[in-house]
């Protein structure tokens, strides 16, 4: 997968050169490439920003350096070569936003098998709408939340979103099992995880998991997760089927 990120602060991604998502990079499993929207500003002092028409507090995202950032990577797009749309496969435009889609597991799922993703990091109050609606032709746009908080700009986000999908690209988790019991893999948080030593403090493992009887166990894990699920996010429950709650056979 490539994925291009745009920002005025590129070093804030300087995260994506480490652990799982830089190791990913060096193998060649991920191309990440980070762009600095100013290198699109061509005014004496490379102005990215200016005052919101209708008044109000902040300064918007001038569109012109982001229609000319976002012009340079569509054309250098893996998916360019289908321009001419045999496959009609555009690139997707990811904008993290307090005002997007909430982006869950399944939306991660979902864009783990785009081939080339571009993150669009809005600072300010935010980048001139218009981009998005000029965008349509060359991208998929897709405007997405974190959840129901505000942070400075859309760095961060996109870190977790990049770091949140690219996990999910085959090869880049050493061992595809362990992203079958996450958190929300199948819609449930996750059962408890122990390890040794197993009395701790007077705290000790749970007696099933030391009894080596892998059916009760699996038996013992699901219903944790549906406690936990129950008693932390009661809402996760009202979009699961009945089956997924159920004890599987
Ligand atoms: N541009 C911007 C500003 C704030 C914010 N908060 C969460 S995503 C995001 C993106």
């Amino acid at each position: 997968m490539r994925i291009d990120v745009v920002t005025i602060f590129p070093e804030y991604l300087g995260a994506l050169d480490v652990s799982l998502i830089g190791k990913a990079r060096r193998e060649g499993l991920l191309e990440i490439r980070v762009h600095d929207l100013r290198e699109h500003a061509f005014d004496r002092h490379r102005t990215v920003d200016d005052t919101p028409y209708g008044g109000g507090a902040g300064m918007v995202m001038k569109p012109e350096p982001w229609a000319l950032a976002l012009e340079q990577i569509a054309a250098d797009s893996p998916l360019a070569l289908d321009a001419e749309g045999e496959t009609g496969r555009r690139p997707v435009l990811l904008v993290p936003t307090p005002s997007g889609q909430l982006f869950r597991q399944q939306v991660a799922q979902e864009l783990s098998a785009a081939d080339h993703l571009v993150v669009a990091c809005g600072r300010y109050e935010g980048i001139d709408e218009r981009v998005f609606h000029w965008a349509q032709e060359q991208y998929e746009v897709r405007l997405v939340s974190l959840g129901d908080y505000v942070l400075n700009g859309g760095e961060v986000a996109a870190l977790a979103m990049v770091e949140a999908i690219g996990r999910l690209v085959p090869g880049v988790v050493g061992n595809p099992e362990s992203l079958v019991e996450e958190s929300h893999s199948d819609g449930l948080l996750e059962y408890p995880v122990y390890t040794k030593p197993s009395s701790w403090r007077g705290h000790d493992v749970p007696e099933i998991l030391l009894s080596g009887d892998h059916g009760k166990i699996a038996a013992w894990r699901h219903e944790q997760q549906v406690e936990r699920t129950q008693r932390r996010r009661p809402d996760l429950l009202e979009r699961l089927d009945v089956s997924t709650v159920a004890q599987e056979d």
